[in-house]
């Protein structure tokens, strides 16, 4: 018997590994760390932000085995009583999160093509985990499900009906479980009643997009039926005239697989700046005067602004503006240019509560008199999915069996 049962999450992204150690009864984390650069040369594993040790075997799986090492090294290994995943895409199978099953495992697989810089990583972090678990149940947890409110007029493309009818080329959204965390968050730290309200939540990492949020359910989104549409991001293009690719390929004779490596790994603040995809990169060159990195900076906060105002449209009133990710959560820099661009809503933004920093957690960064409140809420896609696994897994039967 597992007197000390914890939760692991997993989150394998499209080059990194995060993961989380939760105490299964107050969902607190006791272990947060990144395996980094996998699939590269580099990769590393950090541990609650120490300093990185190279991995050994720099694949998923050797990441996975890294993370496993580390929880032996801490006498935890016995006490995983459960593993949630983030898994990006559920296609129409999937409208909650399911425990892993080998049909869960093959219907995740069907969709994955729709999702290919994030759903194999999942996978992988699933097969790696079944064998360094073994028996210990897991749970996927689907960045699609929140978004499965969305009406058809905001799902539908305007394409012809057979492609939605006899294909299901739909939107689907996705960072839903950041969406969902931040919205849960958002009506608390306004003061909000869940059933009469209207959040636009800019979720901002690698990976970014919009959502509107209204009376707690997710009513737009900037992502697609793939996670690139929508924002501008470190390496995707966001929206995109199609006939532009078409004109490229024209002129370049690249096929449709070239164009998709371009607008999903070439494009973004990489494409522009020529220098990174990493905001904190580009913020330095920023600095330094770099021409370029301060190009890809402003159309990267011209995007977010236009679909921030856009999104707006789906809500009956807009109660506040949520900033949360990765970029979300640090950029001051990029809170305030956004804010700045979005004069239309005269938005007041407190700059000394916008400098300060993330360890703050959420925050209000707007004006007591701001027509519309903006907040920075840290996001904890982490909590969510193991709260998604306790509520579905048997978790008596898994502290035994721990
Ligand atoms: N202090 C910071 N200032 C500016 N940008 C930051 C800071 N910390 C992290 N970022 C940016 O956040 C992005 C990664 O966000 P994250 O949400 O962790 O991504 P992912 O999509 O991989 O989960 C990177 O562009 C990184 O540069
Ligand atoms: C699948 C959505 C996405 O872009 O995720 P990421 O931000 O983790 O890359
Ligand atoms: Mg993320």
């Amino acid at each position: 018997m597992n007197e000390f049962p914890v939760v692991l999450v997993i989150n394998c992204g499209s080059s990194s590994v995060k993961f989380s150690v939760l105490d299964a009864a107050t969902c607190d984390v006791l272990l947060a760390g990144i395996a980094d650069g996998v699939n590269s040369e580099q990769a590393f594993i950090s541990v609650n932000g120490g300093e990185g040790k190279k991995l050994t075997h720099y694949t998923y799986d050797g990441a996975l085995k890294a993370i496993a090492s580390e929880l032996e090294t801490r006498n935890l290994m016995t006490s995983v009583a459960l593993i949630g995943h983030r898994v990006a895409h559920g296609g129409d199978v999937f409208k909650s999160s399911v425990i892993i099953t080998d049909e869960v495992i093959n219907q995740i697989r069907q969709v994955s093509s729709l999702a290919p810089l994030h759903n194999y990583a999942n996978l992988s972090g699933v097969a790696s985990a079944q064998t360094l678990f073994p028996g210990i149940p897991q749970v996927a947890v689907f960045d699609t499900s929140f978004h499965q409110t969305l009406s058809p007029e905001a799902y539908l493309y305007g394409l012809p009906w057979k492609y939605y009818a006899e294909l299901g080329v739909r939107r689907y959204g996705f960072h839903g479980t950041s969406h969902r965390y931040v919205t849960q968050q958002a009506h608390a730290l306004l003061d909000l009643s869940p059933q009469d309200s209207g959040l636009v939540i800019a979720h901002l990492g690698n990976g970014a997009s919009v959502c509107a949020v209204r009376n707690g359910q997710s009513a737009d989104t900037s992502m697609g039926m793939t996670p690139l549409e929508g924002l501008m991001m470190g390496t995707r293009s966001g929206d995109v005239d199609f006939g532009a690719m078409v004109w490229i390929a024209g002129q370049t004779g690249q096929t449709l697989s070239d164009l998709e490596r371009v607008v999903n790994s070439e494009s973004g603040l990489l494409g522009i700046s020529g220098v990174s995809s990493d905001l904190r990169t580009l913020e330095k060159a920023w600095h330094d005067g770099n021409a370029r990195a301060q190009l890809a900076i402003k159309t990267f906060v011209h995007r977010i602004a236009r679909h921030i105002a856009g999104h707006a449209a789906a809500l009956h009133r807009l109660d506040g503006i949520i900033f949360t990710g990765g970029i979300g959560e640090n950029s001051v820099l990029i809170r305030r240019l956004v804010i700045e661009h979005l004069s239309v809503f005269n938005i007041e933004l407190d700059q000394s509560k916008n400098n300060l920093p993330n360890t703050i957690g959420e925050r209000v960064i707007s004006l007591k008199d701001s027509s519309v409140r903006c907040a920075v809420i840290p996001t904890n896609e982490e909590k969510m999915i193991a709260q998604d696994a306790l509520s579905l897994a048997d978790i008596n039967a898994a502290i035994e069996y721990a």
